[in-house]
């Protein structure tokens, strides 16, 4: 197994990278063995990076290590075949005239490559690990989409790569498919211990999936953290507001709690008031005044005659498995949302109390 290490990577398009950077000292450790996603808004250069790590594209400076092999770095620039690196691109990416088995052998030939009969064997393990036994004499346009992006995977196994790089790869496909795949893929990149680098822009598909997820940011690693990390310490706001619904309040934090418009919040050890010695959001360790974010279902609706907190009911957004409910609270320039599960036993206009669970991480 090999882990990928990217130190100072940096692109700009344009003649001459005279562009503006798109990577910019971007650093990034993926452990071996380990599905990361990396997550970001359209245009902030996961794709670019791909290419570079692929070898499509060259870097104007940095190093790419995988497995301790330099792929890019001053100087060295391998070309992609030469990298041990599989790829699952998006959609339609099957060679249309060659076999299935064709399809998933094709990175078994050229120099160095297996004989026959265990070409042959290994395209049919690979068939097995993705659920598509049996299926080596179709042709791609008899596949289903869903079908043809677990080939494209077989295909980028089979050669066992040093590392496997994801884009984008359930694009394509309706909802339930894509959670069904997902699972599948994991499944499959797990049994063959690969290293994986996951694309994506949806924030339920990095967090559901991946063991990391590396939230990017104008050209850089805004955020590494194992999911739930993620979603409960996130480095700041902006990273908050990406992988998820926050609820951000102004605060006053002094020794492990903060005072807010909510009543007094606790704050996560590490994460604020002077407290703890925890990781994530640790530049609000000094307390004093900032920004106190909570998720939604942190936040509790109460008999209003009873609370300490209440506010009026503004809207209620009922999504089936669950229920958000926007109240206006006085005190505060914006409304909160609170996530409540099953039926909302309110309606617009009426008063509620509210309450918060559990603890909060503060900001700057
Ligand atoms: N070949 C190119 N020439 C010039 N600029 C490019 C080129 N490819 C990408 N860019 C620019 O680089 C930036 C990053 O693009 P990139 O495709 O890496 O982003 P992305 O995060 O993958 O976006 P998306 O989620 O929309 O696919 C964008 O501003 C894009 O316009």
């Amino acid at each position: 197994m090999t882990d990928l290490e990217i130190r100072g990577l940096a692109k700009s398009y344009g003649q001459r990278g005279a562009g503006a950077p798109v990577l910019d000292g971007l650093d990034l450790s993926v452990p071996a063995g380990a599905l990361t996603a990396l997550l970001g808004p359209s245009g902030c250069g996961k794709t670019t990076l791909l290419r570079v790590i692929a070898g499509f594209l060259p870097a104007d400076a940095g190093t790419v290590t995988v497995g301790g092999r330099v792929l890019t770095g001053p100087g060295v620039h391998l070309p992609p075949e030469r990298r041990q690196v599989g790829i699952v691109p998006q959609e339609g990416a099957l060679f249309p005239h060659l076999s299935v088995a064709r399809n998933v052998a094709f990175g078994l030939t050229g120099p160095g490559a297996p004989g026959r009969g265990e070409r042959r064997a290994r395209t049919e393990e690979m068939l097995e690990l993705v659920g598509l036994a049996g299926y080596g004499a179709r042709m791609p346009h008899e596949l289903s989409g869903g079908q043809q992006q677990r080939i494209a995977l077989a295909r980028a196994l089979a050669p066992r790569p040093a590392l496997v790089l994801l884009d984008e790869p359930f694009n394509a496909l309706d909802t339930a498919l894509r959670a069904e795949l997902r699972a599948d893929v994991r499944a499959a990149l797990r049994a063959t211990g690969a290293t994986a680098l996951l694309v994506t822009h949806d924030q339920q598909e990095a967090l559901s999936t991946a063991d990391l997820v590396a939230v990017v940011r104008g050209g850089r690693i805004a955020q590494c953290a194992a999911p739930q990390e993620l979603y409960r310490s996130p480095a700041d706001p902006w990273v908050a507001g990406f992988v998820g619904d926050a609820v951000l309040l102004p605060a006053v934090a002094a020794e492990g709690s903060a005072s807010t418009a909510l009543g007094r919040v606790a704050l996560r050890p590490g994460t604020g008031g002077g407290g703890g010695t925890g990781s994530g959001g640790g530049e609000g360790d000094k307390g004093g005044e900032g920004t106190v974010l909570l998720r939604p279902e942190q936040l509790r609706l109460t008999a209003a005659e009873s609370a300490q907190v209440s506010g009026t009911v503004e809207d209620v957004c009922f999504y089936g498995h669950d229920a958000m409910v926007t109240v206006r609270v006085a005190e505060l320039e914006q409304p909160v949302v609170v996530r409540v599960a099953g039926p909302v036993p309110l309606e617009p206009g009426e008063r509620t109390g509210l309450a918060v669970a559990g603890e909060a991480t503060l900001h700057p």
